[in-house]
């Protein structure tokens, strides 16, 4: 059954997931205080129409998609007991950090609202409408936290996002707040304070910033995000960080240790032992990476080589999930990293470009 839903923030994950539900066919009242993103999204046929007073549109709602900060969440959950609805809202969130939110909705006593937190394991750098897209959560995994088990209610919330094709989990508020902060909040701290770092060197070494290669660049992509937003993650799971800071000076402490004591062996054992637990990710199965077989193409930035490259894949009619430029610079070479569905696909593209003498690498 069709259903008006009303989508708050419609940013990067708001945008995106609105994409998504307007395939399923339902009606969609959008809000968001950015007059520009609102009139894109109304433009663009994503919403199908624009709510200026967000408590106003509830009473029509069925659903509710709170997609904005996460403290703005928190306040907007606590505003909901004082809303006269006439039918029962279920209201969800896609924030980051679990726990402030659930706090706050398990104190909502307004008996028509069902709330289910949730959180789509899947992003980007960028932020804003304009970077919103409808394949955004393809293979991800979408973490759910009912805040009473209301089973018939989750099976509507997951019905509703069915064509994001995300992977649902179930997870308690704790248990979600540990686990992003050791896979997602803690590596952006530790991405900050390295760009940080090279920042400080650049005084001293001026062409420090033509060397960032590969390596540099893929550690520290995450520190190119929106820094209000990351700001409000560090804020909300600093219980997590702090310990885990800890924890983490002590662990480099244990390098200094190791290169200052000549210790080669234990250093050996240390990055075998980072490199088993990284390449036993679950990269190519169910997991927290997506299942993606890539393959690396270099290419040189000359107009045009990204289309030749994409148009030799089309041409033999193989489907592509995801392509990512690493690296690429003035008059050097970048590398292509692209991504497929099945191994067989992988193979097929790394024999076609090969033939066309391309230099290519199958991820293993
Ligand atoms: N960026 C990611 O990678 C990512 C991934 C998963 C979940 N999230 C979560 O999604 C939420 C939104 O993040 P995003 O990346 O889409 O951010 P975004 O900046 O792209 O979108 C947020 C939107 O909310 C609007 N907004 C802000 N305050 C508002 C208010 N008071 N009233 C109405 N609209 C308001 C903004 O104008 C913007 O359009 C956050 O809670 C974040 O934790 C982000
Ligand atoms: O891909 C990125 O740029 C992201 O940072 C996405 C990412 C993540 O850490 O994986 C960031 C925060 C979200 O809560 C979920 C996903």
């Amino acid at each position: 059954m069709n259903k008006t839903v009303v989508v708050a923030g419609l940013g990067l994950i708001g945008g995106s997931l609105a994409m998504n539900i307007k395939k399923e066919g339902h009606f969609i009242l959008g809000h968001d205080e950015d007059v520009q993103s609102l009139e894109l999204a109304y433009r663009q046929g994503v919403i199908d129409e624009k709510a200026e007073d967000l408590y106003e549109a509830l009473s029509r709602a069925d659903v509710l998609f709170l997609a904005l900060p996460i403290t703005t969440t928190v306040q907007v959950i606590r505003k909901l007991n004082n809303v006269t609805l006439t039918k029962d809202l279920l209201v969800t969130d896609v924030s980051s950090v679990k726990n402030e939110v659930m706090k706050e909705a398990s104190l909502l006593t307004n008996d028509r609202i069902t709330f289910i937190g949730g959180h789509p394991m899947s992003g980007s750098h960028k932020n804003g409408f304009t970077a919103a897209k409808p394949h955004l959560f393809e293979n991800a995994i979408y973490v759910l936290s009912p805040v009473n088990d209301r089973d018939e209610k989750t099976k509507e919330l997951r019905e509703l996002l069915e064509a994001t094709k995300a992977r649902f989990v179930t997870l308690s508020p704790q248990e979600h707040d540990e686990m992003t902060a050791v896979i997602s909040h803690f590596p952006h701290l530790i991405a900050s304070s390295l760009v940080q770092q090279a920042k400080k060197w650049q005084h001293t070494h001026p062409e420090l910033k033509n060397l960032a290669a590969g390596g540099f660049r893929d550690i520290t992509r995450i520190a190119s995000s929106n820094p209000p937003l990351w700001q409000d993650i560090f804020f909300q799971n600093k219980q997590q960080l702090v310990p885990m800071l800890e924890d983490w000076i002590q662990e480099m402490t244990r390098l200094k240790e190791y290169l200052q004591n000549d210790s080669q062996e234990e250093t050996l054992r240390y990055l075998t032992e980072a490199k088993t637990f990284r390449d036993g990710l679950p990269v190519k199965e169910k997991g927290a990476i997506p299942g993606f077989y890539d393959i690396f193409v270099d290419i040189y930035d000359q107009p045009g080589t990204i289309h030749k490259v994409i148009e030799v894949l089309a041409e033999a009619g193989i489907s592509i999930k995801n392509i990512e430029i690493l690296e690429i610079r003035e008059g050097i070479t970048g590398v292509l990293r692209i991504s497929f569905p099945t191994g067989k696909e992988q193979e097929e593209s790394a024999l076609l470009l090969r033939r066309k003498n391309y230099e290519v690498v199958i991820e293993q």
